[in-house]
């Protein structure tokens, strides 16, 4: 029986990589959508029928502890109400901080469809291998396994899936994935709190979010409103990470809060969250982002590899005390 669903799952993993490749060869949906829009129907009945030949729920839904997922011990969500505040960044950064210097089994699921870029920070690149039992095999570097939309796109030809479809591939690319045991897999949501994140707060089996605002007030309000949200969908708020919190000069050593300074505290302090850490604005973060070596391995002892591993650290104990609290509420994954 359970063979079976693997081989079931086999299926799922080309169509998934057909699709992609319809996506990014053909323009997407608009110009394919026949094509696109088979693969992914082809995909959802074989994952559901994977699922219900390994004794799951049936057709409709995916339990979490089924299928790649089934030894992964934590969920979490590393989130941000507003893009481009450096989310992605501190993703990539606790994760490989968690696995390298807090000894943990760390996977790393890029949720961001439209603009992956886990692979170039990550320094990983080609499509991934099917297990045999048909399960993708997350690239692994920096002792951190990786899943990425990314892996299956070619060019700079971009992904235009649109809500259902882009819901769609996440939970393929969550629950499909050879995961193997992880102590904690980060997800790198999306940004913003639009149908697509609130969506996913509900079906991730989430035992706590991240929620990353820079100082400045518009991403702080957007930052509040995500963090609203996961409140809404039961989702444990870890703590709020202030990115580009002061620039350090390096030749004057002259110290700049250049996006304003203690909002984020504040946001916490009302929240009732913990502020995890500030993280500089400093260009050795971005290059070593674009190079693909996260900045907590070249430079674990500056200030900014620092506060990452404080931030892990933090968001290790958290996890630690609260051992299964990522699948006590047993969640369901809903195909429609
Ligand atoms: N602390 C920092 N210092 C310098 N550069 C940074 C810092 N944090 C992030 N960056 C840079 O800012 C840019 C945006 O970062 P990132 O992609 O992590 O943001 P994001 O919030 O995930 O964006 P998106 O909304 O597109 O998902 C990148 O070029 C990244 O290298």
């Amino acid at each position: 029986m359970r063979s079976q669903a693997w081989k079931l799952c086999g299926g799922a993993v080309r169509c998934l990589r057909s699709a992609a490749t319809a996506a990014a060869t053909g323009g997407g949906l608009q110009q394919q959508p026949p094509q696109t829009l088979a693969a992914l129907q082809q995909l959802h009945t074989t994952v559901a029928a994977a699922a219900a030949a390994a004794g799951g729920p049936g057709p409709g839904k995916l339990s979490a502890k089924r299928l790649g997922l089934a030894d992964v011990q934590h969920v979490i969500a590393v989130a941000s109400g507003k893009g481009g505040v450096g989310k992605s960044t501190v993703a990539v950064n606790l994760a490989v901080s968690l696995a390298v210097q807090h000894g943990l089994r760390v996977g790393l699921l890029d949720a961001d469809i439209h603009g992956p870029s886990l692979p170039t920070m990550m320094g990983l690149s080609g499509e991934p291998e099917a297990s045999e039992e048909g399960l993708l095999l997350p690239p692994e570097n920096h002792r951190v396994k990786c899943m990425s939309m990314g892996f299956f796109m070619k060019g700079d030809t971009p992904v235009v899936w649109r809500g259902p479809i882009v819901n769609s591939a996440i939970d393929r690319f969550l629950m499909g994935t050879a995961w193997g045991h992880l102590d904690v897999l980060v997800v790198d949501m999306p940004p913003g709190t639009g149908d697509a994140q609130i969506g996913l707060g509900q079906r991730l089996p989430l035992a706590g979010a991240v929620i990353v605002s820079t100082p400045q007030d518009v991403a702080l309000l957007d930052a509040r409103r995500g963090a609203q949200m996961f409140r809404k969908v039961h989702v444990p708020l870890l703590g709020l990470v202030e990115n580009m919190a002061y620039y350090c000069c390096p030749n004057c050593g002259h110290q700049d809060n250049i996006f304003g300074s203690g909002g984020v505290a504040a946001a916490a302090e009302d929240l009732g969250v913990p502020l995890l850490g500030q993280v500089p604005l400093n260009g050795q973060i971005r290059h070593q982002s674009d190079v693909g070596v996260p900045i907590v391995m070249t430079a674990p002892d500056s200030p900014a590899g620092q506060a990452y591993s404080s931030i892990a650290g933090q968001v290790k104990a958290r996890l630690s005390s609260a051992p299964c609290e990522a699948f006590a509420k047993q969640p369901t994954i809903t195909i429609d």
